[in-house]
């Protein structure tokens, strides 16, 4: 039996997961690496025992996306060293205009995606170096990159552009839109389990360290919240979201900031952190008294309202809201402040539901349904990677 490894190189995490390949590829292990750069941790959980370990990784790997993976392979490899590594899939988070399906990655396309790099600065570079890692650990293994941006390609032109002169556009300037394998996943849940929903109009909310919404109208991504790069939209844990440009212009001509302090102002500084002063995480922020920890919540809330309003018009309505994610999982006190701030739009919360985070959270009143859905990026490109090595 063949094994497929998927690596998802997130912004301070990196999510691992080995499955048994086949049409429908079987989960071996699932884990990951978090906090790298900091005190990073490894966690892993066998499938078949139900056995998790925990492990505190080692200075020379907790700083570096490029140590997570070495200590992801080897802990990968004392445990299941009989796994045959025949294929390598990677969630790569832009595809730029080429990229619409998932690829078997030549010099030629890693190249491209490289070009990339600037537009995705927290995630591209450590999506490449898990590539490098996989290519030298696993020559003979074939290698494939499944893209954030992917799902999201077939959007009509008023999702698609920036009213800018008409040679942006042309240049592949365009509203891309990420998180497109977590949404596909949700979308392919919809369709075996929901198929009212899935021929209907669901908003998703993707709410992890890295936020965005999505609407799907029967089963394809018709607008997004994220654009050109991952910083717009939501707020998210240290990126601003949505943010008037002259404000940009006002850090550049008035404060004199260089690019390099505005990148960093806006992707490490910003969203949650910057607002609240005093962290990143909403688990911190929701176990705060602090006013300025509550008014991001807020801030981030009210934008969830925003967004959900203006998706729902690009599908001419709304039937259901998934939350989804790390935040839209967990958080529960969010999910309710949205969901309350919804009530007109016919949403009535089930209280006892949403505080059991149940699959569907929404009272039989509701006029739509408001739903919590694990994600599952890991299987989607597990799938893709099955189905390109076989
Ligand atoms: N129980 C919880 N309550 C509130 N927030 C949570 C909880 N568990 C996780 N989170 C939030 O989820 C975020 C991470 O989400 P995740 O989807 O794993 O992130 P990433 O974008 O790195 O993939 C963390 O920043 C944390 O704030
Ligand atoms: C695109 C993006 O924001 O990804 P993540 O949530 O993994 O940071
Ligand atoms: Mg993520």
């Amino acid at each position: 039996m063949t094994h497929v490894l998927t690596l998802n190189a997130g912004s301070s995490t990196l999510k691992f997961g080995l499955f048994e390949r086949g049409e429908e590829p079987s989960l071996v292990a699932v884990g990951k690496v978090d906090r790298i750069g900091g005190a990073a941790v490894l966690s892993l959980k066998d499938q078949a025992s139900g056995d998790k370990v925990a492990k505190d990784l080692p200075s020379n790997q907790a700083g570096t996306h490029g140590g997570a993976v070495r200590a992801t392979l080897d802990a990968l490899q004392s445990r299941f060293p009989e796994a045959d590594i025949g294929a390598v899939g990677h969630r790569v988070v832009h595809g730029g205009l080429d990229h619409a399906d998932p690829v078997v990655l030549t010099d030629d396309i890693l190249d491209d995606l490289r070009g990339l790099v600037t537009f995705a600065p927290l995630h591209q570079p450590h999506n490449l170096a898990g590539v490098s890692a996989a290519l030298a650990e696993f020559p003979d293994a074939v290698q494939v990159a499944c893209f954030d941006t992917a799902f999201h390609r077939g959007q009509p032109f008023e999702s698609d552009a920036f009213a800018l002169p008409r040679r942006y556009y042309d240049a592949g300037v365009r509203r891309y839109g990420f998180h497109g394998l977590s949404y596909a996943y949700i979308a392919s849940v919809l369709k075996r389990q929901w198929p009212g929903l899935h021929t209907g109009r669901t908003v998703v909310a993707h709410l992890g360290n890295g936020a965005s919404m999505s609407a799907i109208h029967g089963g394809r991504s018709v607008a997004s919240t994220m654009g050109f790069t991952a910083l717009d939209g939501l707020p998210m844990g240290t990126r601003c979201g949505q943010v008037d440009p002259g404000v940009l212009l006002y850090m550049m001509d008035q404060e004199g900031l260089s690019t390099q302090q505005v990148t960093n102002l806006l992707y490490k500084g910003s969203g949650l952190l910057g607002l609240s002063g005093i962290s990143h995480d909403m688990r911190e922020l929701l176990a705060s008294d602090d006013l300025h920890a509550k008014q991001a919540i807020d801030y981030f809330c009210a934008r969830i309202c925003h967004e959900t309003a203006g998706l729902a018009a690009a599908m001419g309505g709304i039937d259901a809201l998934v939350f989804t994610g790390g935040i839209g999982e967990n958080a529960a006190p969010i999910r309710a402040q949205v969901c309350n701030a919804l009530g007109w739009l016919g949403l009535d919360l089930d209280v006892a539901a949403n505080h059991a985070a149940a699959t569907d959270i929404s009272a039989d009143s509701s006029a739509i349904r408001a739903m919590v859905i694990p994600t599952n990026e890991e299987l989607m490109i597990a799938r893709a990677a099955s189905a390109l090595s076989d």
